[in-house]
């Protein structure tokens, strides 16, 4: 028998060329082939700490509602709640990291394209948006960056040492089998879901899409 084809996996057939163009960045692509500008490091560093504090409250938001919106017999407030426990975590370590590398965290001001991903995340966290549709922007959130630092850690990768902790973050087995519970919790609710809920999910999937290509672009000076 074959196996039922995912609405997440419909999605990423559908948009492989702009999710490629997320998880495939010419930013990544230079940590990778161990041509990274260090400015360009820094700069990535000091936005995404900005980026990462803002994510908090998202997330929080989406574990309220899964915890109001799921029958959550599937211990997806579970799940959710591990994400909460490794940004308290992160923020530590973009805490530390900008010390090492001597980024002042305190004197960074937020970007364009920082500065309108973190408006959306806020417009996500009203309580009109479904849990649906703002789960379905936290797993990509998260799996973007998954992917994205795994590419880095391939065995024919020349990402400089001094940047191999960085991808370890995201590009961990286990934050990839995380990554996986999240988009099991979006396609147990797409496959409930209405049409309506459906088009919204996709059409803010895709906004995560662009929100990262524009991140990167920021972060390797294409602004
Ligand atoms: C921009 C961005 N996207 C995703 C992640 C992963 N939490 C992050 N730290 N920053």
């Amino acid at each position: 028998m074959q196996a039922k084809i995912t609405v997440t996996e419909t999605w990423l057939r559908k948009h492989r060329h702009l999710y490629d163009g997320a998880t495939r960045h010419p930013f990544i692509r230079s940590i990778r082939d161990g041509n990274i500008d260090i400015s360009a490091f820094k700069t990535w560093l000091g936005q995404d700490y900005i980026f990462v504090r803002a994510f908090v409250p998202f997330v929080a938001s989406v574990l309220t509602k899964a915890y109001k919106g799921s029958d959550d017999a599937n211990g997806d407030v579970e799940v959710i709640l591990g994400g909460v426990a490794a940004l308290h975590d992160e923020i530590s370590w973009f805490k530390k990291e900008a010390f090492k590398w001597g980024v002042q965290l305190s004197s960074i001001v937020p970007q364009k394209a920082n500065q309108e991903y973190c408006r959306f995340l806020e417009s996500l966290i009203s309580p009109e948006v479904e849990y649906t549709v703002a789960a379905v922007a936290f797993w990509a959130i998260e799996t973007i960056y998954q992917e994205s630092f795994a590419h880095c850690l391939e065995d024919d990768s020349k990402t400089p040492p001094e940047l191999k902790e960085t991808c370890q973050r995201w590009g961990n087995e286990s934050f990839g089998e995380y990554c996986n519970s999240l988009r099991n919790i979006v396609d147990r609710q797409l496959e409930k879901a209405s049409d309506d809920v459906i088009t919204k999910a996709e059409a803010t999937f895709l906004r995560v899409l662009e929100h990262e290509v524009d991140f990167w672009n920021m972060s390797h000076g294409r602004t």
